[in-house]
């Protein structure tokens, strides 16, 4: 039990150091992951007798594990646009936790409650009119939420049910596989520069492993939102599929990536992003002290009380 509460409450990275009893953030994610599917001795809180268990205490946020598949469900819901608040990026962080400790647990498929967004980004109230320990705060949860998700050595899904702006395509692209309705209606992409706030180096680089310097590049300046088709042209989305199939092709796709042995998988895809989660490790505080100062700025303030005016005047 001392071991599952060192690991919850310190988060993925320290817990897996401690796991493997590596001194830094920087040398040990490979060797983490690889030893990270077996803690057992912690990890046996989370075993239950039912197939189906029901993870999260939150309303916002619905996560139900089926013992027998290894495939978790989670959902975001938290009305009416699913944004990122900082309490639903502390219950996801903690979620994602959860999961990454329960050895029957081998993928997550992230979704939307609520048809028609699968989430509108960081929750803008909470970056307006706050003092400069809350946007602190913020931006720790925001930070933690993507260590958790982009960090996680599960199979991670994003069955993408509706729109997904900026901090809502964030997690999309912190997954393994990104599939979406095909409803033209729907857009994806990161957008802040319109919000005239600037996407982290992190966001950037999530971004990059996705869709390549040239995308990004052009995608970030232009604060571009794609829709479906758009997204899979540049390899944003991996596909678009029907509304109503969205998540049992989630499901199906998750079976496909399950054939393969975890541990030649998690090693593999720590290869992939241990730099850019190395990075920001490195970089935390200053990243928080940054965010703080900026967001704090009266010119971007004055940025932010007019989206969020533009965003409620009536659409035509
Ligand atoms: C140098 C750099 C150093 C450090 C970094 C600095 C800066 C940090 C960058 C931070 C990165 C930010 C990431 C983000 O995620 S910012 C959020 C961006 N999100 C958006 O722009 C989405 C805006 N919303 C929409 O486009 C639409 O609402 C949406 C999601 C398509 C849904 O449309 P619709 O169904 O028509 O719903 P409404 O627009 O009517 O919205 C309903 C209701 O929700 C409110 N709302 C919408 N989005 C948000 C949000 N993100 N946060 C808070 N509230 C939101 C909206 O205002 C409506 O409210 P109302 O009171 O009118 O009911």
């Amino acid at each position: 039990m001392a071991a599952l509460l060192l690991r919850t409450s310190r988060g993925l990275g320290a817990c897996l150091r401690v796991a493997t009893g590596c001194p830094s953030p920087s040398s040990c994610v490979v060797a983490a992951w690889s030893s990270a599917r077996w803690p057992r001795e912690g990890a046996v809180a989370w075993r239950t007798h039912a197939q189906v268990r029901h993870y999260s205490s939150s309303d916002k946020l619905s996560i139900d594990m089926d013992d027998k598949t290894g495939v978790a469900v989670l959902k975001l819901s938290n009305p009416p646009v699913n944004s990122l608040s900082l309490e639903l990026l502390t219950e996801l962080a903690i979620g994602l936790d959860k999961l990454e400790m329960n050895p029957s647990c081998r993928g997550v498929i992230m979704t939307s409650a609520h048809p028609h967004i699968f989430s509108a980004g960081l929750d803008v109230s909470e970056m307006m009119g706050k003092p400069t320990e809350h946007y602190r705060e913020f931006w720790r949860a925001v930070q933690e939420m993507w260590l958790k998700l982009y960090g996680s050595s599960l199979v991670t899904i994003a069955a993408i049910n509706g729109s997904s702006p900026a901090g809502g395509c964030l997690m999309a692209m912190c997954c393994d596989y990104r599939l979406m309705a095909d409803n033209p209606k729907y857009s994806i992409g990161l957008n802040e520069t319109k919000l005239g706030i600037v996407a982290p180096f992190w966001f950037r680089d999530t971004m990059m492993g996705v869709v390549g310097t040239r995308v990004t590049e052009r995608s970030l300046q232009l604060g571009l939102m794609y829709s479906p088709a758009e997204a899979v042209h540049v390899g944003l989305v991996d596909r678009t599929v029907p509304e109503e199939t969205v998540f049992e092709e989630a499901r199906t796709e998750m079976a496909r990536w399950l054939k393969i042995p975890d541990h030649a998988r998690q090693i593999t895809k720590s290869m992939m992003r241990k730099t850019t989660i190395d990075h920001l490790l490195a970089q935390r505080d200053s990243d928080i002290s940054n965010f703080a100062n900026f967001i704090s700025k009266d010119s971007i303030q004055k940025s932010l009380t007019a989206y969020m005016q533009a965003l409620r005047q009536p659409k035509k």
